[in-house]
Formats: structure tokens, sequence, C-alpha cells
């Protein structure tokens, strides 16, 4: 029954700093996200969105509470833990890209796979980059490559483990819309093929709109908690 939830956290909480500059990020955040299931979530500037993501995809340790993702407990892991559970559970994909300027396409791709230790990390990154329509551009380097064909790589470097979890923070707030629609629609083909769960960060209303479900933050809480399909259950 408790199988397909690939997110449980418990009365999260992350403050950074200490003292008179402690700063409450999270304040007792539980959200369960189950296989399959696109998150979106909102919120104003500030409210602790990328907090929220950094704790759930481990890049940062909550403060308190539970975090089990994909079968690990993450709030009981140190950080060389983290980065261990991360490798094959969970791809990011970022505003910014953030690719390795020194490296191909074809080499930013297979980092990922190296380090999870999957066989023949190459191959498994051309045919990546070949699903996402850049067959042609697996020897260029990131500078030799538009926004758009960037971001592409950075979808294929976060799904080219097979990550149960794909976290995408704003991935197309550097994005023309055209371009970004491109992108998004490439995103939710390769969720759709891959059966990887989706947590989006996004200030798109029309974005947010295409998950499954739609949770709204403010100050650090959870103060909406939105399911598509039960608001159409409710309609017929
Ligand atoms: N390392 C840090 N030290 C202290 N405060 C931090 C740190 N990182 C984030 N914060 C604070 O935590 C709060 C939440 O930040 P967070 O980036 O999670 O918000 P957000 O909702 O993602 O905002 P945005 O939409 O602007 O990206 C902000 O007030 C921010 O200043």
């Amino acid at each position: 029954m408790t199988s397909n939830i690939v997110i449980d956290a418990r009365d999260v909480t992350l403050r950074f700093g200490s003292g008179t500059a402690a700063v409450d990020v999270l304040r007792g955040v539980s959200l369960k996200v189950e296989q399959d299931e696109r998150l979106a979530i909102l919120g104003p500037s500030g409210s602790g969105k990328s907090s929220l993501m950094a704790v759930l995809s481990g890049l940062e340790r909550a403060t308190s509470g539970k975090v089990l993702i994909a079968g690990a407990d993450f709030s009981a892991l140190d950080e060389d833990g983290l980065a261990r559970a991360r490798r094959g559970r969970i791809g990011i994909v970022l505003q910014a890209f953030h690719l390795i300027p020194t490296m191909t396409a074809v080499e930013n791709v297979a980092i990922p796979l190296e380090l999870a230790g999957i066989s023949d990390p190459e191959t498994k990154a051309r045919a990546e980059l070949e699903r996402v329509g850049l067959g042609h551009r697996i020897d260029h380097y990131p500078t030799e490559l538009s926004g758009g064909e960037q971001q592409r790589v950075g979808l294929a470097r976060a799904i080219a483990a097979r990550p149960a979890l794909i976290f995408a923070d704003e991935p197309t707030g550097n994005l023309d819309e055209a371009t970004g629609n491109s992108v998004v629609e490439l995103l939710f083909d390769r969720l759709t093929e891959t059966g990887a769960t989706l947590i989006l960060i996004t200030h798109d209303a029309a974005l947010a709109a295409r998950c499954d479900r739609i949770i709204e933050m403010k100050d650090g809480h959870i103060i909406r908690d939105q399911r598509h399909f039960a608001e159409l259950a409710v309609a017929e």
C-alpha cells in the first residue's frame, strides 16, 4: 500500500543560521507524493519552494522531521550518504541549465550515469540525447548550443539514469515561450516513457495547471494542496 509513495515528508523544518541570525525557511512541511505524480509547487518569492526542493532532493538536510525518498531515509543520512542516495534516484533540472562548460553534451549526460555505476554510460548518454532530439549536437560544448538545446541536454542528464524522481526548478525560466513550451512537451513525454515522478517549481500558472497536483507555499508552509483529478471527479 505504501510502496507507491516516493516522497513521504513529515513535519519537516529547515533553519539556516543560529541564534538571532536564524532563519526558519521551512516550518513544518508534510507531503506525500505517489510514483507517477506530477506535482507543481507555486508560491511567492521567498516562500520556501527551492528550499523544499533542496530537502526533498537531498541537497540540504532537514533541520528536523522525517524525509523518506524512494525508499531511503534522507533525514538519517550525512552529506556523503545523501550524495550516494541521490545517485540514480533523483534527477534535477535547473533554470540556468548548469552544464559543465568544459564538457561536451554527451559527456555532461554521461556523468550521472558513471557516478551511479551504470554500465556503458557514453552509449546510454548518446541514446538519451537522441531521444531529446539532439542526436546532431552530441559532441558540442554548452556554449555552442542555444538555450533550448542546453536545457534539452539538462533534461537528458537528469533522466538518463532513470531516477524515480525528477525535480525541475523553473526549467523554462531562461527560455522564450515557444522554446519553453517545446522543452516542457519533451519533459512530459520523457516522464510518460520512464514513469518518473515530477516535482516542478514554477511561477507559471499555465505550466502548473498541466500537472496532476498543485501545492502552494507561503512563509515556509504548504497552504494549499489541490489535485486536478479530485476536482474533475467532483465535476462529473
Ligand atoms: N542559505 C541560506 N541562508 C539563509 N537564508 C536562506 C538561505 N537560503 C534561502 N534562504 C531564505 O529562505 C527563504 C526561502 O528561500 P527559497 O529560495 O526557498 O524561496 P523560493 O520560494 O524558492 O523563492 P524564489 O521564488 O524567489 O526562488 C528566503 O527568505 C531566503 O532568503
